[in-house]
C-alpha cells in the first residue's frame, strides 16, 4: 500500500527546549502519518533516546517513524530510512532492513537517479525541493514537471522544499502522495499551532 498524507520532519533548532516531542504528538494529533527524524548531531545517545520516544509516540497514532541518514540506527529501531545520495547504498540497506522497511530515497530533479534508486529498491522517491526552503536553502532546486515522468515510475511519490499552506495544492495537484514539511509545520508558538497547522495541511492534501 502507497503511503500518503502529511510528512512531517523534525528539526534539531525547532524542537529544542523541550519541545521535540509535545509538538511531534501535535502533529499526529493533527493527522500527519509519516515521521521522519532529522538531527545531524553526532550525539549517539540522545540520537537513540529521543529516536526510541519517537517510535513509542508514532505507534501510538499508527503513524511511521522514519529515521534520515542513518542506517544503524533504523536497524536498531526496526523502523525506516532515508537516504540521500550522500549518504550510502539503498541496496545494501533494503539487505539490512529487509523487504518490508520503508526506505526513502532522495532524487532532487532527475528521473535517472529515481530509476536507480527504484532499481535498488527504493520505497518512495523524494523530489525537490520545489520552493525556496528556510530549512535548507542550499538544497538543489527542482522542476514541478518532473512529477508527471516521476509517477509513471509506479513508486510513493513525495515533495519537499519550502512547502506551504499556501503552495501545498501545487504539489498535490500533480498527484504527489507524501508531503515533506518541516519549517510550515514546526516553526510554532506552542503545539496548539502545531497541532491546527497539521490539520491545515492535511485537509489541502486530502481535499
Ligand atoms: C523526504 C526527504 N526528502 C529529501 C531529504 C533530503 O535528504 P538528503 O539529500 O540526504 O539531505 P539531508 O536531509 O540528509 O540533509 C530528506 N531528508 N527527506
Ligand atoms: C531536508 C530537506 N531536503 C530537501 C531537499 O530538497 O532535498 S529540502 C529540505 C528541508 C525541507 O524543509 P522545509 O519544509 O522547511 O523547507
Ligand atoms: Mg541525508
Amino acid at each position: 500500500m502507497k503511503l500518503h498524507g502529511l510528512y512531517g520532519i523534525t528539526d534539531t533548532e525547532l524542537l529544542a527546549n523541550g519541545r521535540l516531542l509535545p509538538y511531534v504528538e501535535a502533529a499526529l494529533k493533527g493527522g500527519m502519518q509519516v515521521l521522519q527524524y532529522r538531527d545531524k548531531t553526532q550525539d549517539t545517545a540522545r540520537r537513540y533516546e529521543e529516536a526510541t520516544a519517537l517510535k513509542q509516540l508514532c505507534s501510538h497514532y499508527n503513524a511511521q517513524l522514519i529515521i534520515n541518514d542513518d542506517l544503524l540506527l533504523a536497524k536498531e529501531l526496526a523502523v525506516g530510512l532515508h537516504l540521500g545520495q550522500e549518504d550510502g547504498s539503498i541496496t545494501k540497506a533494503r539487505q539490512l532492513l529487509g523487504n518490508n522497511a520503508i526506505i526513502g530515497a532522495t532524487c532532487h530533479g532527475s528521473i535517472d537517479l529515481a530509476q536507480r534508486a527504484k532499481a535498488e529498491g527504493a520505497s518512495y522517491l523524494a523530489f525537490g525541493r520545489f520552493f525556496p526552503s528556510k530549512t535548507k536553502p542550499n538544497a538543489k532546486p527542482a522542476d514541478i514537471n518532473v512529477l508527471s515522468e516521476a509517477k509513471a515510475l509506479g513508486l510513493t511519490i513525495c515533495a519537499i522544499g519550502g512547502i506551504t499552506l499556501n503552495n501545498v495544492h501545487l504539489l498535490t495537484k500533480q498527484g504527489v502522495n507524501l508531503i515533506a514539511v518541516v519549517n510550515e509545520l514546526f516553526d510554532a508558538n506552542n503545539a496548539e499551532q502545531v497541532e491546527k497547522r497539521a490539520k491545515q495541511l492535511v485537509s489541502t492534501i486530502f481535499l
